[in-house]
């Protein structure tokens, strides 16, 4: 990375953001910061917790504000959450504040990696409401500046694949 921008990483549930993340984090040595674990601590909640307890809308609200805040720190690679792209403030906002990453990943093999997972309450165990939902978004997603697909790729290719598009 030659400038001082923020990397944003986005993409649907199970694309792995959160994990890609990390090791892009340790390799270019620039701190990383996920926006759900941002908004768990300052709430001291699970984000299931919060879906629950405050209803999705208060979510995106403190996703947005999170948001604002983590722009304002020092360079980082931002994680986001999934949804983060549904509100158009927040794609404009990535869009002047550095350069936008999107994982995409088939929803088959996004359904597998999560198959086991209960802590992603917008996560459909049936396929085709995942698919409606992953479809729905897709040209938000789309918007970034640059997309990788990382359907059967490991975390390390993908990081890999990261690093040289973004020499
Ligand atoms: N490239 C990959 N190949 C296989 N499994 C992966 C890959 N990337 C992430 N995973 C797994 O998929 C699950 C979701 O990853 P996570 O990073 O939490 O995704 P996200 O933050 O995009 O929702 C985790 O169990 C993770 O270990
Ligand atoms: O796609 C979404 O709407 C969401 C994705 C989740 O993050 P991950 O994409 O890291 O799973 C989390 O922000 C919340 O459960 C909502
Ligand atoms: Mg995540």
């Amino acid at each position: 990375m030659i400038n001082q921008e923020h990397l944003f990483i986005t993409g649907f549930m199970g694309a792995g953001k959160t994990t890609v993340g990390k090791l892009l984090s340790e390799q270019l040595k620039i701190p990383v910061i996920d926006t759900d674990l941002y908004i768990e601590r300052i709430k001291n909640k699970k984000v299931s917790e919060i879906f629950q307890e405050d209803g999705e809308a208060k979510f995106r609200d403190l996703e947005t504000e999170s948001l604002q805040e983590i722009c304002k720190q020092n360079q980082a690679i931002i994680t986001t959450g999934g949804g983060i792209i549904l509100r158009e403030q927040n794609r404009q906002l990535m869009k002047q504040q550095g350069k936008v990453i999107f994982l995409y990943c088939d929803i088959e093999e996004t359904t597998r990696r999560l198959a086991k997972d209960n802590s992603r309450p917008l996560f459909n165990a049936d396929l085709e409401e995942n698919k409606k939902r992953f479809e729905a978004r897709l040209p938000l997603y789309r918007e970034a500046d640059y997309v990788i697909d990382t359907t059967s790729k490991t975390v390390e290719q993908i990081v890999e694949e990261i690093v040289s598009c973004l020499e």
